[in-house]
């Protein structure tokens, strides 16, 4: 069975950045989610991969298919929602599927009309006067109603109150439990992770950091305590996000450096938003 996505060495130079060789492999019947900073290159990845930038390296499958070679084939298996809705302000909700069906090949229109009823999105609203939530579960109506096997979301819960953001995250469950099925979804917001994602990708400055299943983040990195003393400068080219004062010091290792580590120190499985904190301190950098 193909993967359902499946980057490899995906690059693009602008004047001033680099997505440099971005590489991550995500199976059907599951969600990954993708993190780094702001400005570490996420929807610019995420635009490479439906196309809508050229990429200067690399390749991008979608179910087997080429992105570009086979891009009419790979628009119909896969959806994608933005932070931006994308429809007319005063098309009624009721009007939103005229428009768009025909742009898909496989439009379900009772999925369509069941969603709608789902997230209780009155049809005769326009869509100027849909609350933000109202907006994103639009769009996701649309995306989930052609038979899409792969949707992409950038930051799709970020502007939800905690609420409307559970219930999203309930929808993707929900959406990947045939197990044929997967989203990638890009977010600053951690705590969303730990909640759904089954793999995680972490970019940071337009470069990998991490692929893989969730569990292994936390397996990957360390965190390290110790005392000033400790600290010795080949620990300390290996730290990432070091904090230190004159008692001591605090900082993230790859677990594959742990030879660096002394009996006098300690250590502890970081969180996933320690990871994220202690990256953007900046640091050792995976060349
Ligand atoms: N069309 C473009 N032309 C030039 N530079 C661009 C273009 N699009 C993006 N960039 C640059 O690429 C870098 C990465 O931007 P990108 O939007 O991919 O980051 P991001 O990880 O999605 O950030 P955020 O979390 O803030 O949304 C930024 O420095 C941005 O200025």
């Amino acid at each position: 069975m193909h993967n359902a996505l499946e980057v490899r060495n995906l690059c693009k130079i602008y004047n001033d950045f680099s997505l440099d060789s971005i590489s991550f492999t995500l199976p059907p019947g599951y969600i990954m989610g993708f993190v780094g900073q702001n400005g570490a290159g996420k929807t610019t990845t995420i635009r490479l991969i439906l196309n809508m930038a050229n990429r200067t390296g690399g390749e991008v499958k979608i179910f087997g298919s080429d992105n570009i070679e086979d891009e009419l084939a790979v628009k119909q298996k896969l959806a994608a929602v933005f932070d931006e809705i994308f429809f007319v302000d005063v098309w009624r909700v009721c009007e939103v599927e005229k428009v768009v069906k025909g742009f898909f090949g496989e439009w379900d229109s009772g999925q369509f009309a069941a969603y709608l009823k789902k997230f209780k999105l009155p049809s005769s609203k326009k869509v100027k006067d849909l609350s933000r939530g109202m907006k994103l579960k639009l769009m996701l109506a649309v995306a989930m109603s052609h038979n899409a096997k792969l949707l992409i979301l950038d930051e799709p819960t970020s502007g939800l109150d905690p609420v409307a953001r559970n219930e999203l995250l309930d929808i993707l469950r929900e959406y990947i439990s045939d197990g044929e099925k997967s989203v990638f979804f890009s977010t600053h917001i951690t705590a969303d992770l730990e909640k759904i994602a089954d793999y995680i990708t972490l970019i940071d400055n337009g470069k990998m950091f991490f692929t893989g299943a969730k569990d292994d983040l936390e397996a990957y990195f360390l965190i390290v305590r110790g005392g000033a003393d400790d600290l010795t400068d080949s620990l300390k080219s290996q730290l990432i996000g070091l904090l230190s004062n004159t008692t001591g010091f605090s900082g993230l290792l790859l677990s594959s450096k742990s030879e660096l580590l002394s009996e006098r120190l300690v250590t502890e499985v970081p969180t996933i938003d320690e990871i994220l904190v202690r990256i953007g301190k900046g640091g050792m950098r995976n060349e």
